[in-house]
């Protein structure tokens, strides 16, 4: 196939092929994960008959070929130029990043999310989501944040970290296929690379904190007690936590998601309820801000973020990135050899940078090669299970 190879780091004599859906674990995606998608989608909401033939017709247009969106929403222009070198081929010989993006905005624009009517900005994903947050592991996690408070500082600041990495084992697209064995419990052996040790210091000297949010449920409901760990007592720092601004990636957080999150924690056991207290002081005084910028549900890499959001970036004294897409998006959705530095392909970062990722999806770098060969040896899917991990530091 004749794709462009990825430049990520910005530097283009490194570069690597852009990983296509053409057949491994992006084929899987498409072709297993998608339909059971869709038809949780239209099981979890009531829609009417026209909707519902829209989502059918989504889930047909998979096995044929790409064609362009449907509906004209302000973001429909850009879409085209996106989608134009991929429109009439087949879903399965495209750029694996492009593919799934066009396939959750396609969604949307089926589910009637943008187009002024009673359907509109509903979230298909809402009713996953809810179940999620109302369910037995976030009242355990609730519960759990009694014991936090009789650690000591650096000890509760690594319990956190490591919370908000292995939070992001739990989302939902990814329980649709492993629902089972999923006890969330931190895996540090599972770690095969693991920066906090630097990145711990930085964290509690920093006054201009990032945080690219990724999943809702158990993975948000740790990211806003970090969030408020960095901030509790801390006058000059403040915090930015960046959600997407509409549906995408079955779980991901939007503003409304962090509202209900916190509002769950008002309403949970004592210390869970003070720090939902906290956070709502935190947002109302504007120490923690919401950013929901229209990159975040784009076709692209961070090394293609806008001027807006590198200035941003570029500001922060340390960006926490979450969770494996955010991490196909700093390295490049590319086939690196593992052994690539990290600090090589996000070189273009206009800051400090740190990913805190459970391995989702094949795109790996900085491992060192004895570590590698070990896991390769085991013969699991190791890159896809979601079961180690990396903390990397840039
Ligand atoms: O929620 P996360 O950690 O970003 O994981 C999402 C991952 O799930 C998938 O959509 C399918 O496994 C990956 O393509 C993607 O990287």
């Amino acid at each position: 196939m004749d794709l462009a190879p990825l430049t990520a780091s910005g530097d283009p004599r490194l570069t690597a092929p852009v990983i296509t859906t053409a057949d491994g674990f992006p084929r899987s995606v498409l072709r297993d994960r998608h339909p059971e998608l869709l038809a949780k989608v239209l099981d979890g909401v009531p829609y009417p008959p026209e909707v519902r033939l829209a989502v059918n017709g989504l889930l047909q247009e998979l096995d044929g070929s790409i064609l362009p969106l449907s509906d004209s929403h302000a973001d429909a222009a850009q879409w085209a130029e996106w989608s134009a070198p991929y429109l009439g081929k087949s879903w399965y010989e495209v750029p694996f990043l492009w593919a799934e993006n066009f396939f959750y905005r396609k969604l949307l624009g089926a589910t009637g999310w943008f187009a002024p009517g009673p359907w509109q900005s509903v979230d298909p994903f809402g009713p996953q989501k809810d179940a999620e947050l109302a369910g037995a592991a976030v009242q355990a996690e609730l519960e759990a944040l009694e014991q936090l408070g009789s650690l000591p500082d650096s000890q509760a600041l690594d319990s956190l970290v490591l919370a908000a990495l292995w939070g992001n084992r739990a989302d939902l697209g990814f329980k649709i296929q492993r629902p089972t064995g999923d006890d969330g419990a931190p895996e540090v052996d599972n770690m095969i690379a693991d920066q906090r040790d630097a990145l711990l210091p930085l964290l509690t000297d920093a006054s201009r904190i990032i945080l690219i949010t990724d999943n809702v449920g158990r993975e948000l409901l740790p990211d806003l007690v970090l969030a408020d760990r960095l901030l509790v007592g801390r006058s000059g720092v403040t915090a930015w936590l960046h959600v997407k601004p509409s549906p995408y990636f079955t779980s991901d957080a939007m503003p409304a998601d962090v509202l209900k999150t916190v509002q769950r924690m008002v309403d949970g056991p004592p210390a869970a309820s003070e720090i939902g207290h906290r956070l709502r002081n935190f947002l109302s005084e504007g120490r923690l801000e919401l950013v929901a910028h229209p990159f975040y549900v784009a076709p692209l890499t961070y090394d293609q973020a806008p001027p807006d959001l590198q200035k941003h970036y570029a500001r922060a004294d340390l960006t926490l990135l979450k969770g494996d897409l955010n991490y196909r998006r700093l390295v490049g959705d590319a086939a690196w050899p593992a052994t690539t530095p990290f600090g090589a392909v996000t070189s273009y970062w206009p800051g400090r940078v740190a990913a805190l990722r459970t391995l989702k999806s094949d795109v790996l770098v900085g491992v060192d090669e004895e570590r590698l060969a070990a896991l390769d040896a085991t013969g699991e899917a190791w890159r896809t299970s979601g079961r180690h991990a990396v903390i990397q530091l840039k």
